[in-house]
């Protein structure tokens, strides 16, 4: 079963990347919970390499199993996940089990003071030695299946999942995560692990906890990283019996239709029939965090450095019923390596100010943005609803209901839209959400008309600052 196991009234799952565990615990009670987001992916809570530039991607070389990274230690992790809990929002670890670390030149120590040394694969805060690894050979021909799985990925040291003492230890560090509270996992590169391995893995973890407030015999929810843009010798659809996949097709097609390269009209079948996963196998996005700096996937996914469209994207993602939805709220960045900001020894810096409890400079916070954190409403309550009332002017105008609960349109053109359109809404005056709240009855932003045929006067300027409008039952005044 794919139970992403939020609680019911809550939706959409933030990744905030490179936050400390006391900044989550406490955005989870100000923020998270009362704006009914559903949970957290966090970053990896298993000891990484100190790398002398701190790249963000330190963190995805892991040197033990043991919770103290730069976000915080075991104490600090268990009390987020004890607050997140308790104010409706739900915990999803990031974690690496396919490798440990590539080969340094520098001597190699954790961010919990652990040593390691690579080259002769020991790793004795686990203890991992050079039987628990595959030989290093390195994964050149992408459609070769044993490859890809049994050989190093960019020089990381490939750790054999058919090895007793490998999974014992995996299924033990994952079972003591649950034991913490968390309601899910993140399956980095699990392209690169055999799909008989991991469910070996999966099958042999504990129920999510009774202890915090999970009803019993609830599953972790499991979602893999499975980059597959089609024409690699692996494919998705090996792993998605198994848990979630990351549909990375999904982030790039709905960029390409914002930036006008593909029509948005073609959207009115968007989902399976695409080539994606079945909806509820599939974790969707627009970026993510390695996407988001490198374009790895050859495309250009939208990121909060084209906010206009961005914000596009976003609403088209919340409001349509296809996938299993996932924001990333990130830092700024430069280059393409650069880690989060840090204060000159080094530890993380707080993208809350404690004084105006807002973000500070050089943490975007994405999931805070009215346009997105509106949309996560919208969401929940057009939940169960089909796409209906499909508009479109023939190229890059579109708008469509859900249900008789919700209705959005988009202008991605050069001119105005400025239409009648047909909506399943009961008449009224609606407070538009991307441009404002309801508050105490007032429309602090735009409101729209629906007559008592249900047509709704829709007005979108082509240099508006969002080309998206919202209505829901909620807000009608
Ligand atoms: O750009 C990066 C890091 C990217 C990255 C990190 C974590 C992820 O979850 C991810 O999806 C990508 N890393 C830089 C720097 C680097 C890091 C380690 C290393 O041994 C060599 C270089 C880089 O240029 N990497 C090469 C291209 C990206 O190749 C990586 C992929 C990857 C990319 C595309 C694929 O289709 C695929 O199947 C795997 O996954 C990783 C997973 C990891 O857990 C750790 C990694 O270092 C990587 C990783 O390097
Ligand atoms: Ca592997």
């Amino acid at each position: 079963n794919k139970d992403t196991n939020y609680v019911p009234g809550h939706d959409v799952m933030v990744h905030l990347l490179e936050w400390k565990w006391t900044d989550i615990a406490e955005e989870c009670e100000s923020f998270l919970g009362l704006k009914g987001y559903g949970g957290i992916q966090v970053s990896p809570i298993q000891e990484n390499i100190i790398i002398p530039t701190r790249p963000w991607w330190e963190r995805y070389q892991p040197v033990s199993y043991r919770w103290l990274t730069r976000s915080g230690n075991e104490r600090q992790f268990r009390e987020m996940v004890e607050k997140c809990n308790q104010a409706g929002v739900r915990i999803y670890v990031d974690i690496i089990i396919n490798h440990m670390t590539a080969d340094h030149s520098f001597p190699v120590i954790g961010t919990g003071n652990s040593i390691a040394d690579p080259p002769s694969r020991d790793y004795s805060a686990v203890p991992y030695n050079r039987s628990d690894f595959h030989k290093s050979c390195s994964i050149v021909d992408y459609n070769d299946p044993n490859q890809v799985r049994n050989c190093e990925l960019v020089g990381l040291h490939d750790l054999d999942q058919s090895n007793e003492h490998v999974k014992q230890t995996i299924i033990k560090f994952m079972n003591d995560v649950i034991d913490a509270g968390v309601a899910g996992f993140r399956i980095d590169a699990a392209k690169h692990m055999w799909p008989s391995d991991l469910n070996f893995i999966y099958s042999r973890l504990k129920n999510l906890s009774t202890n915090h407030g999970f009803q019993s015999g609830k599953r972790p929810y499991i979602y893999q990283e499975v980059i597959d843009m089609g024409g690699e010798g692996i494919s998705k659809m090996e792993y998605n019996d198994l848990g979630v996949v990351t549909e990375f097709r999904y982030g790039f097609e709905i960029s390409r239709g914002m930036r006008g390269i593909n029509s948005l009209k073609w959207f009115k079948n968007f989902g399976e029939m695409w080539g994606m996963v079945p909806s509820n196998d599939a974790l969707v996005f627009i970026d993510n965090h390695d996407n988001q700096r490198s374009n790895s996937d050859g495309g250009s996914v939208l990121t909060y450095k084209e906010p206009k469209m961005y914000k596009m994207a976003i609403a088209f993602m919340l409001a349509h019923p296809y996938g299993i939805p996932r924001i990333i709220s990130s830092f700024a960045f430069h280059n393409k390596d650069q880690g989060p900001p840090s204060d000159i020894h080094e530890n993380l810096v707080s993208p809350l100010s404690i004084k105006t409890g807002s973000c500070v400079e050089g943490w975007i916070c994405e999931h805070r943005w009215r346009q997105i954190s509106n949309m996560v409403h919208f969401r929940k309550v057009v939940n169960g609803t089909v796409v209906s009332e499909w508009w479109d002017n023939g190229n890059n105008q579109i708008a469509f209901s859900r249900g008789n609960t919700g209705f959005i349109a988009f202008n991605s053109e050069t001119f105005d839209l400025n239409q009648k359109l047909h909506t399943k809404l009961s008449s009224g005056v609606y407070c538009e959400i991307i441009s404002g709240n309801k508050i105490n009855g007032n429309c602090t932003g735009k409101t729209v008309f629906v007559d008592e045929n249900g047509y709704a006067d829709v007005k979108i300027l082509s240099d508006a600052e969002d080309g998206t409008i919202a209505i829901h039952v909620d807000v009608s005044r």
